[in-house]
């Protein structure tokens, strides 16, 4: 069985439209074009009120913590009072007093501050809550944490496991077409613009306005491969986000966040105010900026969290690259013999749920780099999808949501806290981020040798996430997307050149691609079903125990793709397509196109010189 072979610059740079008309979608980077993002409600009230499932007893009004604070129309009132003042304070002369350093200072700082002054109300304090601070609080542990959001956040709760269920407000997903890069002389010639690109420009002006706004205080760090760590602050307005982060990124050790020294990048988020649409460049209220030159990050009218993590990996696919390092949208684990596999795929295709197997070491869930060393996580911690999480399906996953969780839109049990993961009442996208080591065969540090294994996973006809159905559009269905490079979003570079460097690498290593159909079978979406969570496993376990390698193949009849015959526990009808009901032949070729373009831009002869071979692809 050959490994890879033959791959020729012209193939691989082969030019590439991300512009296809009329292409259905099947996962979605783009969280926002389907509506799968914008909770279907008018008003915040209405929002919490989908948080809460009434049960009985009722629990007496008045009761939680939040709800006696400060009435909605106070809310409001303030809020725009802080908005109007933050415009108003545009030209005062000193920023925030940060307090850090020695943690042992900063406790006790934070200590003297509980007693003589309250500490900080990001949500409730009269100017813009970067403004008028003396106090940042820096890095504070996951229970301080907790305790800021259920006293200031509405929407914050704990769950009966004990994570913390929160609200991302109005944006559920995150909003790709409000990214936007700081065009200057350098960035000019060194990234993709223009049609296709998802980056939007944006002047250094702008950028400096949006920036003035934003309390808590996060310094961590990227990338478990040391000699390649990035360190990243992460100025944010909400506990929520704090704890996000905390999660998300790697923890430093008190004594590396002792010396931490100047962060790499950081990133401010004041989510919760909106962006004012008199700023040049700006089209809507929300606006993630991004300026390569001052190494900052602004973000304002969104509060969904994962804004911020994916506006990392977007510093990582433009950093990462110029050191010959490739960064991949992809999950990542490692079997007891130290093969490791790569899980390369696009939103909601399953990378976090297939990489956390309980046979494996984990070693990420969704962004990796690939250096001349082998593999190594980006982040800390995982980020899962839990619509319709279930305990026998997903045991680690299930287990991994307590104490420090941030559990992201979900809805509960009103008295109870017990999560309904069925419910997608307020989004489709309920997310749960979890630190790295809450899974128990997690592989610490997150680094391992050169992939074995590169499963691309695709999530074949008509899609793996049904858009909560727009009411505007009418969107019923799934839709099938091109996205270059599984994450077209988050890469700042030209496809092209990610692709080359998969390719050589793949070549270099001589690790075998792999092709996962993780959508539907026997019919697109509506008449087929999505393939069983446990026959995807079963494949995956045979590619790992290299009986795949071994079994006996047949040429797929259009693209003459090798599918094999039988796999171990796997219903054989499923494996090919031939065997599956009516959908036209067009469809096949469209999603063969598609799953090819997907990964290295669209031209199927670079897709054939991987020797990928095609595991049930079916229509
Ligand atoms: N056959 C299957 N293979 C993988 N996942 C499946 C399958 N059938 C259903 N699912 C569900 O699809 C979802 C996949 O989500 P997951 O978080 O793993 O995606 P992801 O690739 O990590 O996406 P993202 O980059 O957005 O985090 C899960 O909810 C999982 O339970
Ligand atoms: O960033 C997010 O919203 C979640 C994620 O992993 C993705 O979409 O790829
Ligand atoms: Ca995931
Ligand atoms: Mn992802």
């Amino acid at each position: 069985m050959p490994t890879s072979s033959n791959i020729t610059k012209e193939n691989v740079v082969a030019k590439i439209d991300t512009q296809k008309k009329n292409e259905k979608k099947v996962c979605d980077d783009n969280k926002d074009n389907n509506n799968a993002s914008t909770v279907k409600v008018q008003t915040i009230d209405e929002l919490h009120s989908l948080q809460k499932k009434k049960s009985a007893p009722t629990t007496p009004i008045g009761s939680f913590v939040n709800s006696s604070t400060f009435s909605e129309d106070e809310l409001n009132h303030q809020q725009l009072q802080s908005i109007s003042a933050s415009l108003a304070s545009l030209t005062r002369e000193s920023g925030p007093k940060v307090v850090k350093g020695d943690p042992n200072k900063r406790l006790k700082a934070l200590r003297i501050g509980h007693v003589s002054h309250h500490p900080i109300t990001p949500t409730i304090s009269v100017s813009d809550s970067a403004l008028k601070l003396t106090h940042v609080l820096y890095n504070l542990s996951p229970a301080e944490l907790y305790e800021q959001a259920i006293k200031y956040e509405k929407g914050s709760f704990i769950t009966s496991t004990g994570a913390l269920a929160t609200l991302s407000g109005a944006k559920t997903g995150r909003s790709p077409r409000d990214k936007r890069v700081v065009k200057d002389h350098v960035t000019q010639t060194e990234l993709w613009w223009g049609k296709g690109s998802p980056n939007i420009e944006m002047d250094e002006h702008s950028f400096m306005v949006n920036r003035e706004r934003a309390v808590f205080v996060n310094d961590q760090f990227l990338n478990w491969d040391p000699e390649n760590r990035i360190k990243v602050r992460i100025v944010s307005a909400r506990a929520y986000h704090s704890l996000f982060m905390h999660n998300m990124c790697i923890r430093p050790t008190p004594e590396e966040l002792e010396n931490f020294g100047t962060p790499d990048f950081t990133i401010y988020n004041a989510g919760q105010f909106p962006c004012n649409r008199y700023t040049h460049y700006m089209t809507s209220s929300t606006s993630i900026d991004l300026n390569l030159a001052r190494k900052e990050m602004v973000i304002l009218g969104t509060q969904y969290a994962g804004e911020m993590k994916k506006g990392l990996f977007s510093v990582m696919h433009y950093l990462m690259p110029k050191r010959h390092i490739l960064s991949l949208h992809s999950g990542c684990n490692m079997g007891k013999s130290g093969d490791v596999a790569l899980f390369f795929g696009l939103s909601g295709t399953g990378k976090t749920t297939l990489s956390t197997d309980h046979n494996r070491y984990l070693i990420g869930d969704d962004e990796h780099c690939w250096s001349d060393k082998g593999v190594s996580n980006i982040e800390g911690g995982c980020y899962a999808k839990c619509i319709d999480l279930s305990k026998d399906k997903e045991l680690d996953i299930w287990n991994a949501i307590k104490f420090g969780t941030v559990l992201e839109n979900v809805v509960f049990d009103e008295h109870i806290r017990e999560v309904d993961y069925a419910d997608k009442s307020v989004t489709e996208n309920t997310r749960a981020a979890y630190p790295i080591e809450y899974i128990p065969n997690a592989k610490l540090p997150c680094i391992g040798p050169h992939p074995k294994n590169v499963i691309l996973l695709a999530c074949d006809a008509f899609g793996v996430l049904p858009p909560v159905a727009g009411t505007e559009q009418g969107i019923k269905e799934p839709q099938a997307t091109f996205s270059a490079c599984f994450g077209a979003a988050f890469i700042m570079l030209h496809p092209t050149q990610y692709a080359a460097m998969l390719a050589e690498k793949m070549q270099k290593q001589g690790a075998t691609g792999w092709l996962i159909n993780t959508g539907w079978s026997g019919g697109s979406y509506g008449c087929g079903s999505r393939i069983k969570l446990a026959y995807t496993r079963k494949i995956i376990d045979a590619i790992h125990s290299g009986s795949l390698l071994n079994a006996k193949y047949k040429k797929s009849e259009i693209f003459g793709l090798e599918i094999p015959t039988e796999v171990e526990g796997v219903p054989s009808e499923i494996l090919d397509p031939v065997n599956t009901v009516s959908c036209s032949r067009n469809l096949y070729l469209f999603d063969n196109s598609l799953i090819i373009g997907t990964l290295l831009c669209d031209t199927f002869t670079t897709f054939r010189a991987l020797n990928l071979k095609e595991i049930p692809f079916n229509i």
